[in-house]
C-alpha cells in the first residue's frame, strides 16, 4: 500500500545549519496496517510523515502509494487518498462555520471539480448518522458553530470528516497531544474504530507510550532519522509495556 524506498531528507543543505532529518528509510506498509511511530524529539518522525503527505519532498528515494509513484506529487494532489489530522484541534476545521458546513466542505474537498453538494435533508441525515457513531451526542448539534465545541469533540469530528469518501490513508500526527486524558482517549478510540470500519491504512506519531502500546498492529522506533526498531503485530503483542518504556532509557 505505502512503499517508502531509501528516503532521505536534508534541510539547509550545505549551510552551517544543515540538518539530516531522515537518513535512508525503507518501509513497506501493507493495506490495513495501523503503524505507530515513536521516537525522541528531532528523530525525523514528522518529516517522514510530511514526505508521505507530500508537504515535504525527499532529496533522495521514492514513495509509492497504491502502486503509483507519488514522490513528486504535491500534497493537494494526494488529498483524495490521504487524510491528515494534526496536533492542534483547531487546525482541522473552520471555527465560525457550523458542524454541518464543515462536513460539507470536507465532502467537497474530495469530489471532482464542478460537482456541488447541497445541504439537503439526505446529506444532513447522513452526517447525523455518522456523527452519532462517535457516541458524543453531537448529532443534535449540527447547526452549532465548530468553535463552540471542546478540543476533544473537534478532534473526533475532524477524524470523522477526514475519512469520509475516498480516503485510504490516515496520517495522525500527535492528534491527542493538546487534549486532556479523557478527550484523548475518546479521540484515540474513534481513530481506532474508523481505521477498522473504513479499512484504512494508518500511521500514528505519538509521544504517549501507553497509546503506542495500546493501539496499532505495528510499532516503529525512530532515532537519528532512521528506523531503529520495527515490530510486527505478533512482536508488538508480545511486547510488555515496560519494555517500551525501556527503549527511552
Ligand atoms: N523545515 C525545516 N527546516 C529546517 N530543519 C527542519 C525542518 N523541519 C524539521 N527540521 C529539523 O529536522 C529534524 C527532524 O525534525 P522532525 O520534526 O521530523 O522530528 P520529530 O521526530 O517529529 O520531532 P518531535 O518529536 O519533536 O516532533 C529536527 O532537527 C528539526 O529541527
Amino acid at each position: 500500500m505505502i512503499d517508502i524506498n531509501n528516503i532521505h531528507k536534508t534541510f539547509n543543505t550545505g549551510r552551517s545549519n544543515q540538518v539530516n532529518a531522515v537518513n535512508g528509510i525503507d518501509l513497506h506498509i501493507k493495506s490495513g496496517e495501523f503503524v505507530v511511530i515513536v521516537g525522541s524529539n528531532g528523530s525525523g518522525k514528522t518529516t517522514l510523515l510530511d514526505m508521505v503527505a507530500g508537504s515535504v519532498f525527499p532529496n533522495q528515494g521514492n514513495i509509492v502509494i497504491n502502486g503509483g509513484d507519488v514522490t513528486k506529487l504535491p500534497d493537494y494532489r494526494r488529498s483524495q487518498w490521504i487524510a491528515r489530522v494534526f496536533q492542534n484541534p483547531v487546525s482541522g476545521t473552520a471555527s465560525d462555520l457550523s458542524i454541518i458546513d464543515n462536513f460539507r466542505l470536507a465532502a467537497i474537498r474530495t469530489r471532482p471539480k464542478g460537482l456541488t453538494i447541497g445541504i439537503n435533508d439526505t446529506f444532513k441525515n447522513q452526517v447525523r448518522e455518522k456523527i452519532s457513531t462517535l457516541g458524543l451526542g453531537l448529532e443534535n448539534k449540527i447547526e452549532q458553530p465548530m468553535g463552540t465545541l471542546s478540543g476533544g469533540q473537534r478532534q473526533a469530528l475532524t477524524l470523522l470528516m477526514s475519512v469520509m469518501d475516498s480516503c485510504k490513508v490516515l496520517l495522525l500526527d500527535e492528534p491527542t497531544a493538546a487534549l486532556d486524558p479523557r478527550s484523548a482517549q475518546v479521540v484515540m478510540k474513534t481513530a481506532e474504530e474508523l481505521i477498522r470500519d473504513y479499512r484504512l491504512t494508518a500511521i500514528l506519531i505519538t509521544h504517549n507510550l501507553k497509546d503506542a502500546y495500546t493501539y496499532g498492529n505495528r510499532l516503529i522506533l525512530m532515532g537519528e532519522g532512521l528506523v531503529m526498531k520495527d515490530l510486527d503485530a505478533q512482536q508488538k503483542t508480545a511486547l510488555k509495556q515496560n519494555d517500551l518504556f525501556d527503549w527511552f532509557g
